[in-house]
């Protein structure tokens, strides 16, 4: 069932620690060659474990997982995989370039490796430089040399933004956007919209182990961001009831009393006269536009006491 077209095929996959934390549920993602895809989603949503579980480190609970059509960890493929997905550790006092030495050897890439990947992340100017002098932006782009080391055709990159100043941010940005415009896959985690919004063919929008959107940035948009009516109505079910087979509604809620209408904001006075026409008392009506950065953030605002 592996499927070329996508560097990472994930079916149904589900994550339960030990302890009985489940990180991924029953998670279904397949990654196309040659996009630069976005794993968006708030803290503890479950990507680092996803990413983890892609490279082999964590094995899923149940589920299948294909890499590059392979097992994750299958030696042959995994020297074609870059990752970054702890801080790797670099000697402080060694430079830039000694650093990715080491870790070309160790990796078994060629000499030629280090200096090539320092020209890739725009480090070769301060290639000579200690470590520990860099700047976060810096220290992070030498990660993701390390990573490009192997001339990996899939990149790996849990939230290389985490932590930097909005110009360290851009510079990884540009970074990204070059990667992938040099025919690689990257696969890029983050909890920042904006970010993979820029850089990202697709988005893949993850919340509490499970997959809640998925698509272009343009799809989100249509299927998100579009807006919403707030509508507080007499009798609330039978105004559900009403509402959800009106063909220009995408999805209706009952939220504490009032009905929340995933539609095109346009259509209110039509919604209104047609819940009207069926007897049902519309006490309030209310235009919601959505950003997608708000969809995005109502999306992933489900919170619970309980996993
Ligand atoms: N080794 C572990 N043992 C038990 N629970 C874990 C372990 N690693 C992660 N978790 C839990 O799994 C859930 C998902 O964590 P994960 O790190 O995958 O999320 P994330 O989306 O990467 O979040 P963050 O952006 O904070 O890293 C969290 O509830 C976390 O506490």
């Amino acid at each position: 069932m592996g499927n070329d077209r996508f560097a990472i095929d994930v079916h149904q996959v589900t994550k339960r620690y030990p302890g009985g934390v489940t990180a991924v549920d029953g998670l279904t993602l397949r990654v196309p060659q040659g996009s630069v895809f976005g794993f968006l989603g708030p803290n503890g949503a479950g990507k680092t474990t996803t990413m983890r579980m892609l490279v082999g480190l964590v094995r899923p609970t149940s589920g299948r997982i294909r890499v590059l059509g392979q097992p994750p960890g299958t030696p042959n493929k995994l020297r074609r995989v870059g990752a970054l997905i702890e801080s790797p550790a670099f000697y402080p006092h060694l430079s830039g370039l000694d650093n990715l030495r080491l870790a070309a050897r160790y990796a078994g890439a060629p000499d030629s490796a280090p200096s090539r990947v320092l020209a890739e992340v725009g480090l070769a100017e301060r290639a000579r430089s200690a470590f520990r002098t860099y700047s976060l932006g810096m220290k992070q782009r030498l990660g993701v040399a390390a990573a490009l080391l192997k001339e990996p055709s899939l990149l790996i990159l849990d939230e290389p933004t985490n932590g930097l100043d909005p110009a360290g941010v851009s510079e990884i940005r540009e970074l990204l956007r070059s990667l992938g415009r040099r025919g690689r896959t990257v696969l890029l985690s983050s909890h920042v919209l904006a970010e993979v919004e820029q850089v990202c063919d697709r988005i893949a929008v993850l919340n509490r182990g499970r997959l809640v959107a998925d698509g272009t940035a343009d799809e989100l948009r249509a299927a998100l961001g579009g807006g919403q009516l707030l509508i507080a109505a007499d009798p609330t079910d039978k105004a559900l009831a009403c509402l959800r087979d009106h063909r220009g509604v995408r999805a209706v809620e009952a939220v504490d009393g009032t009905l929340r209408v995933s539609t095109d904001p346009a259509l209110a006075a039509d919604l209104n006269r047609t819940l009207v026409e069926a007897g049902i008392d519309v006490r309030e009506l209310r235009t919601v536009r959505h950003s997608l950065e708000e969809a995005f953030l109502e999306l992933t605002s489900t919170t619970g006491s309980s996993g």
